[in-house]
């Protein structure tokens, strides 16, 4: 029998290929929706992860705005690699009612926050913050920490705060009134401190240490976990190249980061069973009990929810008040109403006359002109730009009518939602007085000031549901704080 040539057996291959590839794409379309979802037009084989992850500009958020006011309130934005199809939606309230979960509704976090796991543990597992479900164990930590961020809490680690705020400005003045200060690298050594003084009791002195080993080491990594999250060549490298440079430089500064982390539980252990009006988040973990068996949780869970606090804690924290320095910088009448109000409330005669030590929690987050000109810059600047990303868990699920397949992922990016001109009146000014309105809503256009699209705190900066930022009360404490010590002490430019 004559051999049948190679080129005809090829050529079969490839017709029966693209004929399976059709037909498969074909039933796809019948049970799914997703041809007719709108979203920009997607390159073969990369999807839109050009336009997304340009070298140029690497900044997704502005991209994803800029395609919500072109197409409406959901968007398709294929990402191969980083998830395959991602929807972003801008109608909060089928955020709120199906995927951020009010009323148990929510939809799991995506698998995306697995890769964030490394920055925690060098051991598989999962934490508060990158548990897919809401399980017993994520309850059991939420329930267990969220006294750490009650108002009685807050107060008894205020004055270890302050102390820290006043060494921060005593740092500023003694730099060369010529020279700039990077405000972006000092509030990263002061936020770190301050999350140590206030979370832990536990002084890192990075303000002391502008080297510390433990906050090079939680940038590095912060850096490199999120690029590893969305750019899929990343991984390969340091895979198949495990002698390269950033491959060794990874190691290193994970096994830096781990050990930072051993020595935070050495010393909470080393202080034996917390009091019981220890209320700090490391006094609440290492009463944590593990709800399956009642014992006391193990170290390597200790260990990365421990991780988890000082990772969600930092980074975040810094970009904020960094943006909000830089809204009330652009902003002179701002600073100026800052000001007023610091002097009015005599805030501004404590911190410049020698009186921080009487400063009370209720003087600073009572500034109320001061905590809406932070909220504003929260809403046009959140520090989470984007990438809070839930999984449809079901085919059964409608995506704002639509049928998708599982796992889809719905990616909420706050910088939109907090600037889509169908949520917001004037959404590119800087307006802290919206807040105002907040409070009397008959004074608003359509009732709903300062934004239907308005979730918690500042907009949706801290998101929103069960799954919303529990710290967010430190957060603006820690900010409130900085802002009130640096604007009083000085002139922002
Ligand atoms: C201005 C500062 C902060 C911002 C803008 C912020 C923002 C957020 C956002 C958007 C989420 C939801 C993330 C998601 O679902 O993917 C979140 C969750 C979380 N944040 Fe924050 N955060 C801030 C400060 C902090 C601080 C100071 C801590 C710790 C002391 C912290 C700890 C957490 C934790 C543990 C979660 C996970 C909660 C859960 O899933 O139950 N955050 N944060």
């Amino acid at each position: 029998m004559e051999a049948i040539p190679l080129r005809l057996v090829a050529a079969a291959a490839l017709l029966a290929a693209f004929v399976a590839g059709l037909a498969s794409r074909w039933r796809r379309r019948a049970k799914y929706d997703l041809h007719r979802i709108p979203g920009p037009s997607a390159y073969p084989i990369v999807g839109n992860l050009p336009q997304m992850f340009s070298w140029k500009a690497p900044r997704p958020h502005l991209k994803v705005l800029e395609w919500m006011k072109e197409y409406g309130n959901i968007v398709k934005v294929s990402l191969p690699g980083v998830g395959g199809y991602h929807l972003f939606v801008g109608d909060p309230e089928y955020l709120q009612n199906n995927v951020t979960g009010y009323g148990g509704n929510g939809m799991p976090k995506s698998p995306f926050y697995k890769e964030l796991h490394k920055i925690l543990s060098p051991v598989p597992g999962s934490s508060i913050f990158t548990s897919p479900e809401q399980d017993d164990h994520w309850k059991s930590v939420r329930k267990g920490v969220a006294k750490a961020f009650s108002t009685a809490a807050l107060k008894d680690a205020f004055p270890r705060l302050v102390k820290k705020a006043d060494e921060l400005v005593r740092l500023i003045r003694t730099h060369p009134s010529a020279e700039p200060i990077e405000v972006e690298r000092l509030m990263l050594r002061y936020m770190f401190d301050a999350l140590g003084v206030v979370g832990y009791d536990i002084d890192f002195k990075s303000l002391k240490d502008d080297r510390h080993p433990g906050l090079q080491a939680l940038e590095y990594c912060s850096t490199d976990v999120m690029a590893s999250a969305t750019n899929p060549f990343r991984r390969l490298v340091k895979w198949a190249f495990p002698t390269c440079k950033l491959a060794r430089d990874c190691r290193r500064m994970y096994a830096q980061i781990y050990a930072h982390y051993d020595r935070m539980l050495a010393e909470l252990k080393a202080r034996g069973t917390p009091a019981a009006d220890d209320m700090s988040i490391g006094a609440c973990l290492m009463r944590l009990k593990n709800p399956e068996t009642g014992a006391p949780l193990d170290e390597a869970r200790l260990l990365q929810e421990i991780a988890t606090f000082v990772v969600g804690g930092t980074d975040t924290t810094t970009h904020q008040i960094v943006w909000v320095l830089l809204a009330i910088a652009a902003h002179p009448d701002v600073q100026q109403g800052v000001v007023d109000e610091l002097k009015a409330s005599g805030v501004f005669a404590r911190i410049r006359k020698g009186g921080v030590g009487r400063l009370s929690y209720s003087d600073v987050m009572g500034l109320s002109y001061l905590g809406m000109a932070v909220k504003e810059a929260m809403r046009m600047f959140p520090a989470v730009v984007a990438n809070v990303i839930r999984s449809v868990p079901s085919d059964s699920v409608r995506v704002c009518g639509y049928r998708v397949p599982k796992n889809t992922v719905i990616n909420i990016c706050p910088y939109a939602l907090n600037r889509v001109p169908w949520l917001w009146d004037d959404p590119e000014v800087y307006d802290p007085e919206r807040w105002r309105k907040a409070a009397t809503v008959e004074e608003s256009r359509d009732g709903t000031a300062p934004g239907k699209g308005a979730a918690t705190g500042g907009g949706w900066a801290f998101s929103d549901g069960p799954r919303s930022c529990i710290a967010q009360r430190m957060a603006l404490m820690q900010m409130h704080l900085a802002a009130a010590f640096l604007v009083a002490n000085f002139n922002i430019r």
